[in-house]
């Protein structure tokens, strides 16, 4: 298993983010983590990133218990703003490559060649839309064992989209990397997604393999999504 939750619990203060969660992520596969704001997505990636830890269960990563050294296997990329905005693309890039051991600087530099990304430029320069993809070169060419994407969509327009749904295309390894994906997008992620989690007030309250959904049972993942959630009287 590539991820593993048993019985996590994570609490801020009182409220609960995560309450009781079990849960198995198996690897060379795309998963979707779909949930309204304030459901537990991102804390869910925190703690397989290591950046936040269970209040109670165990959260395993690659046969290991989860501490701060997972960042080294696990590529994060989140949904806050993180660049040095003085910095150059380039220079962003070289940075990365000396914080991450599985970093591939030909991986990035076709990555940026592909985004259309200007290395000279200066990440306060960019577009929003430029910054959403430069996140993504950053993620995408570390060849690391997992990766996390948290909401890679927002804020951004059609051809960004696209161009990030391609690129996961080309650049996911499918046999070595476990992707997964949390939004509230679906409609965008529903073509390359393998495995479908629906997380709703910590709790997970669906998970399924996105073929036989529809192979089986006839239904989108949206239309799947809007039932689940509609049985929750949301
Ligand atoms: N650092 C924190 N301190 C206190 N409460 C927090 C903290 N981080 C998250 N929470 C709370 O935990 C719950 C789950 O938050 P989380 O960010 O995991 O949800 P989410 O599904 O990612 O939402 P969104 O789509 O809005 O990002 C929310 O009620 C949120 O207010």
């Amino acid at each position: 298993m590539a991820i593993q939750f048993n019985q996590v619990t994570k609490k801020y203060g009182p409220e609960k983010a995560l309450d009781d969660v079990s849960l198995q992520f198996q690897p060379g596969k795309i998963y979707g983590l779909l949930g309204p704001n304030g459901s537990g997505k991102s804390t869910t990636l925190k703690l397989i990133a290591g950046l936040v830890y269970p209040s109670s269960g165990t959260v395993t990563v690659l046969e290991e218990e989860v501490t701060r050294k997972i960042s080294r296997k696990v590529a994060y990329l989140t949904e806050l703003d993180m660049f040095y905005d003085s910095f150059t693309v380039d220079k962003m890039v070289r940075f990365y490559e000396t914080q991450f051991p599985d970093f591939n600087m030909e991986k990035a530099a076709q990555l940026l060649k592909d985004m259309k990304l200007d290395g000279k430029k200066k990440i306060k320069q960019l577009s929003k839309g430029n910054r959403g993809r430069l996140k993504l070169v950053l993620t995408l060419a570390r060849e690391a064992s997992i990766v996390l994407l948290d909401e890679p969509f927002s804020g951004l327009d059609a051809m960004v989209r696209d161009s990030i749904i391609k690129s996961l295309l080309t650049y996911i390894d499918f046999d070595e990397q476990t992707v997964i994906i949390a939004t509230h997008e679906i409609d965008e992620i529903e073509p390359i997604m393998d495995e479908v989690i629906a997380i709703y007030k910590g709790h997970i309250i669906g998970h399924e393999n996105v073929e036989s959904l529809r192979e089986e049972q006839g239904y989108s993942v949206l239309e799947w999504f809007k039932s689940t959630m509609g049985q929750r009287g949301e």
